[in-house]
């Protein structure tokens, strides 16, 4: 099986684990069973205490942790020198990372304000961009880029407001982004996942109805898990999905197929 994936040794970096329900902890799971080298991004000293801890008492081991802020060009460029340097070559990257100030999900999507919008913009869609641009030189082999977006980014989700329109400048940024880097052997492909309780998901107002009604009304009749969302990044990553670039794949119990 791991022949059919070809993702032994290969260097993984993962960025956006902040505690055990991070879905970018499912995919460190996944990718680690298969046997890929895992590098560990982090935004703040509380994430890295917590990512210590949990590769402490599991048995996914990290070949490096490293502090990125995806909201500024040097910490990423700093970050992936480092990786280069460290590492040589990166065959792929897991972008799980997205925030938005909660007084811009709290409230009517119409009073959004210009900051608010910018910053959402700025960390959950942006980063994207200024993440495959510093990892570009390092990946030479050609690889594979996932990023983590949700239904919002395409209909109408209730509360999820400037998120929504960040995501759906993700989703648009996958499609440009995997028509530059192609030639170089470079796919980048989105996972829309449905919805999962994490840190992130406490700053949705809605959540817990959306939780409910994927519940009551999914083909499947039930809510996806991180190790879901975990196999199909890895299946993204791997030689499996070679042939695919610039899609958004449905981790969702096939709740986005539904009319009314
Ligand atoms: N949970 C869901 O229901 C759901 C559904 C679909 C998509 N997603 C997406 O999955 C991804 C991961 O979110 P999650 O639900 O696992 O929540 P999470 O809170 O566990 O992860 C979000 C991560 O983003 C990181 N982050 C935020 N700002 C950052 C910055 N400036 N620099 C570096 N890192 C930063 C946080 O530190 C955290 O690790 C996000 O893109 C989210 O929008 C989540």
């Amino acid at each position: 099986m791991k022949d059919l994936l070809q993702l032994k040794d290969k260097n993984i970096v993962i960025m956006g684990v902040a505690n055990e329900r991070s879905i970018a902890w499912g995919v460190a799971e996944s990718l680690y069973n298969a046997g890929a080298n895992l590098i560990f991004t982090y935004r703040k000293e509380r994430s890295y205490k917590k990512l210590s801890k949990l590769l402490e008492n599991s048995t996914v081991d990290a070949k490096a942790v490293l502090q990125c802020d995806v909201n500024s060009d040097e910490s990423i460029k700093e970050t992936f020198a480092t990786i280069g340097k460290d590492f040589g070559v990166v065959h792929g990257i897991v972008h799980s990372i997205a925030f938005a100030h909660a007084e811009d999900l709290k409230g009517k999507f119409v009073e959004t304000s210009r900051d608010g919008f910018a910053f959402a913009q700025d960390t959950s869609a942006y980063s994207l961009i200024a993440v495959a641009n510093a990892a570009k030189p390092y990946m030479s082999e050609g690889g594979s880029i996932i990023a983590m977006s949700y239904l919002g980014a395409e209909r109408v989700v209730k509360g999820y407001n400037v998120m929504g329109v960040a995501k759906a400048s993700l989703e648009a940024s996958v499609k440009y982004l995997a028509t530059e880097l192609g030639e170089d052997n470079i796919r980048v492909n989105a996972i829309s996942a449905g919805a999962i309780r994490t840190l992130a998901a406490k700053g949705v107002p809605s959540f817990n109805d959306v939780l409910t009604r994927i519940e009551q009304e999914s083909p499947l009749k039930r809510n996806v898990t991180k190790e879901e969302v975990g196999d199909m990044t890895m299946a993204m990553m791997s030689h499996l999905s070679r042939g695919v670039t610039g899609e958004i794949i449905y981790v969702d119990s096939g709740y986005n197929i539904l009319g009314i």
